[in-house]
């Protein structure tokens, strides 16, 4: 494909992203790999060059853009060079007529961006947001430990004993230690949330959105297999994928419970007043993880995002009937937003003087009201509000 043909191709993908942003239709890499799947003579370079033309159009537009095309003209603005391939050519994109305007730029929907300020995400901070994302692996220490784990490049040391960094893109998933369950890919903000738990051998622990598992296998991992550990959520499909991965990692105490929605407690009768801590890895907006996809801030309403602080706070109250006197709640959300996050804790805690704030000790993140938040900007992590919180004794 010529340089041209791949800006049109990639104008083609972004049509189809905005569509489906607007209509809540699939995610921005399902496009891609559907477009390469129908064009198979685009070649491997071809693919690179399109997927980063898309990315970073998606990642120059603040509000949803109309046409794929006045995002990529928004990234023309950013980067000069394109512009000549607006050149009429046969498979390329027409020329730029004098009144074509390229997409809005900024951070997010308007109203959004109001948000992100009052939570106190600063400039540099909001942009961070939208940078690219490393990936990070979790030495699974049912297994291994980091220093006896042989893999085929050399990761960066992290703050946390298990975890390891690579370049983005880095395709671990043909890895012999990958195969064997040695490591697993997780951000270290989310070992960070994990550590945050404080799991030990033999308490009961359950997690409480669990959805695929990723934190569960963490918090096995933490309780070295002894005790009782509860992976549950609403959504069935998404709890499915725990068994495999988990039979994969070695993490045997791992047990599934498939919840009502509003009825959570009735699957999980037998647990109320037993849990030494219970982890709520809420359903949130995900403004914190739009280093990986960065499309997902043109999905977010104002009626999702209260949609979304309804569930939080029903889940904190679910919670609080599972912790046994003297257990916690560790409270997370990949989101930046005080209304998901620090608002959260702050009006649990007044409506519910017998527990108290126990903030966890992490080595990254920034106190932010009744917890810690991690940043993109300042610790390398998707974006965090991570809060524990004690029942008293
Ligand atoms: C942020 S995701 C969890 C990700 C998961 N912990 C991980 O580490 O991969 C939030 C999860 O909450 C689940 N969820 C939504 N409403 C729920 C409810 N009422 N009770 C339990 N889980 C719920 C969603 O299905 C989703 O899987």
């Amino acid at each position: 494909m010529t340089p041209a043909a791949r800006i049109q191709a990639a104008i083609e993908i972004l049509d189809g992203v905005i569509a489906a942003a607007n209509g809540n239709g699939p995610p921005a890499d399902r496009l891609v790999a559907d477009w390469f799947k129908n064009h198979r003579f685009a070649g491997s370079k071809d693919k690179r060059a399109i997927r980063e033309h898309v990315y970073d159009a998606i990642r120059t537009c603040g509000p949803v853009p109309a046409t794929g095309r006045v995002a990529m003209l928004g990234l023309v603005e950013e980067q000069g060079e394109l512009r000549e391939l607006f050149d009429g050519s046969q498979y390329g994109p027409p020329k730029i007529g004098k009144n074509e305007k390229p997409a809005e730029g900024g951070v997010a929907a308007e109203w959004l961006e109001d948000l992100l300020i009052a939570s106190d995400v600063g400039e540099d901070d909001a942009a961070a947001l939208l940078g690219r994302a490393p990936l990070d692996l979790r030495v699974n220490t049912l297994k291994t430990s980091r220093d006896a784990l042989e893999l085929p490049e050399t990761g960066e040391m992290l703050a946390h004993e298990n975890a390891l960094r690579f370049p983005g893109g880095t395709q671990v998933s043909g890895w012999p230690a990958y195969e064997a369950g040695l490591v697993e890919v997780q951000d270290l903000g989310s070992q960070l949330a994990c550590l945050a738990v404080g799991a030990q051998p033999g308490e009961t622990v359950i997690d409480l959105c669990a959805g695929a598992g990723g934190k569960t296998l963490s918090l096995a991992a933490s309780m070295a297999n002894r005790g009782t550990l509860i992976a549950a959520d609403t959504d069935r499909r998404r709890l499915s994928q725990l068994g495999p991965r988990a039979e994969r990692a070695g993490a045997e105490i791992a047990r599934e419970v498939l919840l009502d929605p509003d009825r959570e407690l009735e699957a999980l009768a037998d647990l109320v007043g037993q849990a030494d801590r219970v982890l709520i890895d809420a359903p949130c907006s995900g403004t914190g993880t739009w280093r990986r996809n960065p499309e997902s801030r043109w999905r977010l309403s104002k009626g999702d995002l209260m949609r979304l602080v309804r569930i939080q706070s029903h889940l904190l109250e679910v919670a609080s009937q599972l912790v046994k006197p003297g257990g916690s709640i560790t409270y997370v959300t990949c989101s930046l937003l005080n209304d998901e996050g620090a608002r959260q804790v702050e009006r649990f805690l007044s409506a519910n003087p017998d527990w108290s704030p126990a903030v966890p000790e992490l080595p990254l993140g920034s106190a932010h009201g009744p917890g810690i938040r991690l940043m993109p900007s300042r610790d390398g992590t998707d974006g965090f509000f991570i809060a524990r919180i004690g029942k008293a004794c």
